[in-house]
């Protein structure tokens, strides 16, 4: 009686149901990791690209390997990239970028997509989303209009002749400011001031393109867009909307947008109200964004704070990119100084012909190459046409482009390609003039502001910069003025251009750089 009262008590619960307890943890186990893995495919792990191969470091199982895949991009870009482009020459191939895995597809598909990939299956915005954390970089209320491409596209284009000579008057105007006598000075300074400047005379006129304020906040926007972006990335996106309020980078962009308000706001004002009374101001009808933004605007994009947004975007999508490319030239043209003569000439004979018109900026051949082939090594990003599926996409090879997958073409890559450029890495200022020269049919083709297959630098498509156009003018009135009124050189004892700087998929030239500018009187 007493031993099974003793056992009765050393027998505990668990030991009661041993059998029964073992296998409900084990049934619990189980059912938990079949959760966890079906909502990692679901939620996390994204569209399956396993039918594709990998160039570079993969995540791995689980996304285990993400944070070392993406160190590995963020140094070997563009290894990686070429790399994967010359092994998977006749095909497309997975990357891991810095934030989410892209299919680099082969420019065979730029123009069966262009031709007949319906537009709502690929959204350039929700690329662009993702890229800058719009939620977080308040861009959506940018993003959610297409006004910003529609002002590039048709009324920015249409109306470039009215611009040259103010952008050309621009450009003088800053040169004779910054550069008063001989100096020595740091190119990327000065260039993204001056280009700053001509593009804001396109957005408002002299009372934008002369507020010092504004052109503070219109060179540096993009670079902290971009930071902000940089510091929240390595967070989960469910993280990002509680961190943001506490960077100072959200801080400096809210101040940037302030100030944008502050000079755009009373310009809209005016311009909406001339508008609603119907008033037709025919010749003085201001020729610049604002008017073409009060003009274009629907519902809510009316609102002046949307609007003034839009201004803060073009300076943005306008003011790196075109200054980056400008440096690279001015770059080249220290190191290979034989081309500055001819280039010159050529300046001097067209506008002396035609004044500061858009016949002569068509007659800046010579610049024109120059700019291409600069352009052609030296590209801002290395990846374009960078896209989200949003609806899946079957090529006509039977590639399939899995829905919510991101896509890019490796226009770097594809600049660098021997069977596409002859001797692809010797730098030939006046290759594209002379393929220009070659035939009649050639006469139209090659220009900086071409895009297709071979040319990708803007993009591609429907949606290939909008603003490329506006980027030529504005790129020659800066490169001419500064040819025209001075002789430029590095500084003594140096020949060769600095080495431009990598970051993951972006390049940019060496900011350090500083260039000798000597008035030709
Ligand atoms: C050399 C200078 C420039 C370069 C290299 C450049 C490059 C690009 C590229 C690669 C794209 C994406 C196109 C695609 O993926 O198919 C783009 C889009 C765009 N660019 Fe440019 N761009 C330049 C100058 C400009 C300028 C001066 C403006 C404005 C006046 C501008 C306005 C835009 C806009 C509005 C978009 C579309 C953005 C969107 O869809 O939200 N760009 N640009």
């Amino acid at each position: 009686m007493a031993a099974n009262a003793t056992m009765a008590a050393d027998l505990k619960l668990p030991d009661l149901f041993r059998g029964e307890y073992e296998t409900r943890l084990i049934s619990t186990v189980a059912i938990t990791l079949v959760v966890l893995i079906w909502g990692y495919v679901q939620f996390l792990a994204g569209p399956n690209l396993s039918k594709f191969p990998h160039a570079g470091k993969a995540p791995g199982w689980f996304g285990m390997g993400l944070a070392a895949a993406k160190r590995d991009f963020l140094a070997n870009g563009p290894k990686i990239l070429n790399e994967g482009y010359r092994k998977y020459k006749n095909g497309s191939f997975v990357i891991q970028t810095l934030n989410v895995p892209r299919i680099v597809l082969n420019a065979k598909y730029v123009e069966e997509i262009n031709r007949t990939v319906p537009e709502d299956h690929l959204s350039m915005a929700d690329g662009l989303r993702e890229r800058l954390l719009s939620s977080q970089t308040n861009l959506d209320v940018v993003f959610g209009s297409p006004l910003h491409i529609d002002v590039c596209k048709a009324p920015l284009t249409q109306n470039l002749h009215k611009l040259i000579a103010p952008i050309n008057e621009e450009a003088g105007y800053w040169l004779s400011q910054r550069i008063p006598g001989k100096m020595e000075v740091k190119a990327y300074d000065l260039i993204v001031r001056i280009i700053s400047a001509t593009a804001s005379r396109m957005l408002g006129g002299t009372t934008i393109s002369r507020n010092p304020e504004w052109l503070e906040t219109a060179a540096a926007y993009s670079m902290d867009v971009v930071s902000v972006a940089v510091k929240l990335r390595p967070y989960p996106a469910f993280m990002r909307p509680l961190i943001a309020p506490w960077l100072e980078g959200t801080k400096t962009l809210d101040r940037h947008l302030k100030t944008t308000k502050k000079c755009f706001s009373p310009i809209f004002k005016e311009r909406l109200a001339a508008i609603e009374s119907g008033v037709d101001l025919g010749q003085d009808k201001p020729v610049d964004m604002v008017q073409w933004m009060a003009e274009g605007a629907r519902g809510a994009d009316r609102d002046i704070e949307v609007l003034s947004h839009n201004m803060l975007f073009l300076a943005l999508a306008g003011v790196h990119t075109s200054s980056a490319t400008t440096i690279h030239a001015l770059f080249d043209l220290c190191a290979n100084p034989e081309y500055i003569g001819p280039i010159r000439e050529e300046i001097q004979s067209v506008t002396a012909e035609h004044g500061w018109t858009l016949s002569a900026i068509a007659g800046m051949k010579r610049l024109d190459s120059f700019m291409k082939e600069s352009q052609r090594l030296n590209q801002a990003v290395l990846m374009t046409f960078n896209r989200k599926v949003v609806k899946p996409v079957r090529l006509s090879d039977g590639t399939t482009l899995p829905k919510g997958a991101y896509i890019t073409l490796p226009s770097d890559s594809v600049a660098r390609d021997p069977d596409i450029y002859a001797d692809p890495d010797h730098f030939d200022g006046f290759r594209f003039y002379e393929k220009r020269m070659s035939s009649k049919t050639e006469a139209n083709r090659h220009q900086f502001a071409t895009v297709g297959p071979e040319s990708l630098a803007f993009g591609q498509g429907k949606q290939a910069c909008p603003g490329r156009f506006f980027a030529g003018v504005q790129i020659k009135a800066v490169i001419a003025n500064i040819l025209i009124n001075y002789n430029i050189a590095f500084p003594e004892g140096q020949t060769a251009r600095p080495k431009n700087i990598h970051k993951g998929g972006l390049v940019r030239p060496d900011p350090r750089q500083k260039l000798v500018f000597t008035p030709r009187s």
